[in-house]
């Protein structure tokens, strides 16, 4: 059933992205996300510093901690706080889990072979809490069979992953061979759903031009994936606002013409993931329109310290 209707939902993106220009305008418009917008509101740390200009730098960082303070809690709600290196020990993701839990982050996000260790750790926490766990399958070049993916996803989501976060298969979309991404996407997302997982899908833009990346989302959107990912954090570039602003308004552009083969529910979110560096960064892509963060920096991002990995970038 997927791929019957994929395939002509593929030559309708087709057919839209090289209709076109629509899509820069529609990228203008990208719709908010209310709860995130009130968060950033609330916490635009520069309006912050405006204000209150003729006062002590002593008293605008009190007022600044105390700020960081109120709104850390909405902050690591939205992070997947990530550990994809290859050399990630099991005490290395015994760590991250005690740092989900303590921070209160939504997801650790881990390597398929990690997810068991992971999810034990977290169910042994004393602290309670709502920490998931969260998969990455095809990571990070995505190159892997449209079977091995999905093999991958039901392996992860019954050893305890309630999210999964895939790659696209770059090649095949730079090829503009739309049936076959589709038909790739479209297989892991009827794994999550089927296994009632959320599934997100990793574009990786640093690689995709424009037309790409919102094709890419379009298609995506179309499968009813629940979220477009930008980057895995392993290739030559990371998430930026204007890439996660096109995102959110090629998925909305998916969901608002073809919404009888869209997204169950409609929304289709954006995960910002991949060299956000701190909490500016963090607020830049919030703003744009993402509402998940995907960073190995999520400790700092919320406690305001000295990142213990540099980026990459
Ligand atoms: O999916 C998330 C990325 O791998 C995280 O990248 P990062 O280490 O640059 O934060």
């Amino acid at each position: 059933m997927w791929a019957r209707s994929g395939t002509r939902a593929a030559r309708a993106v087709a057919a839209s992205v090289a209709a076109g220009a629509g899509l820069a305008v529609a990228a203008q418009q990208t719709r908010e996300d209310k709860g995130a917008w009130a968060m950033c509101e609330a916490y635009d740390f520069r309006a912050e510093s405006q204000k209150l200009a003729s006062s002590s730098l002593a008293r605008v960082s009190k007022i600044v901690a105390k700020l960081q303070e109120q709104h850390s809690g909405d902050l690591a709600k939205r992070i997947d706080h990530t550990l994809l290196k290859a050399e990630a020990t099991v005490a290395d993701i015994e760590k991250l889990c005690r740092e989900a839990v303590q921070h209160g982050f939504k997801t650790v996000c881990v390597n398929s072979s990690n997810v068991k260790t992971a999810a034990g750790f977290l169910a042994a926490a004393e602290k309670p809490h709502d920490v998931g766990v969260c998969a990455v399958v095809g990571f990070p070049l995505g190159a892997c069979t449209t079977e091995t993916k999905a093999a991958e996803t039901e392996d992860a989501i019954r050893a305890g992953a309630s999210e999964i976060d895939m790659v696209i298969n770059v090649g095949r979309l730079k090829s503009g061979e739309w049936d076959y991404v589709l038909r790739d996407v479209a297989a892991v997302v009827s794994v999550c759903k089927r296994l009632d997982a959320g599934c997100k899908v990793i574009i990786e833009t640093c690689l995709l031009t424009d037309e790409e990346k919102a094709a890419a989302s379009m298609l995506c959107a179309l499968v009813g994936a629940d979220f477009v990912k930008t980057s895995t954090g392993f290739s030559t570039g990371g998430a930026t606002p204007e890439d996660v602003a096109l995102m959110k308004s090629s998925v909305t552009a998916a969901v608002d013409r073809f919404s009888p083969l869209a997204a169950k529910g409609g929304e289709v979110q954006v995960k910002a993931s991949g060299g956000i560096k701190g909490t500016d960064d963090a607020y830049a892509m919030l703003r744009a329109g993402a509402s998940r963060l995907g960073t190995s920096r999520g400790v700092s991002l919320v406690t305001g310290e000295t990142p213990a990995s540099p980026s990459s970038y």
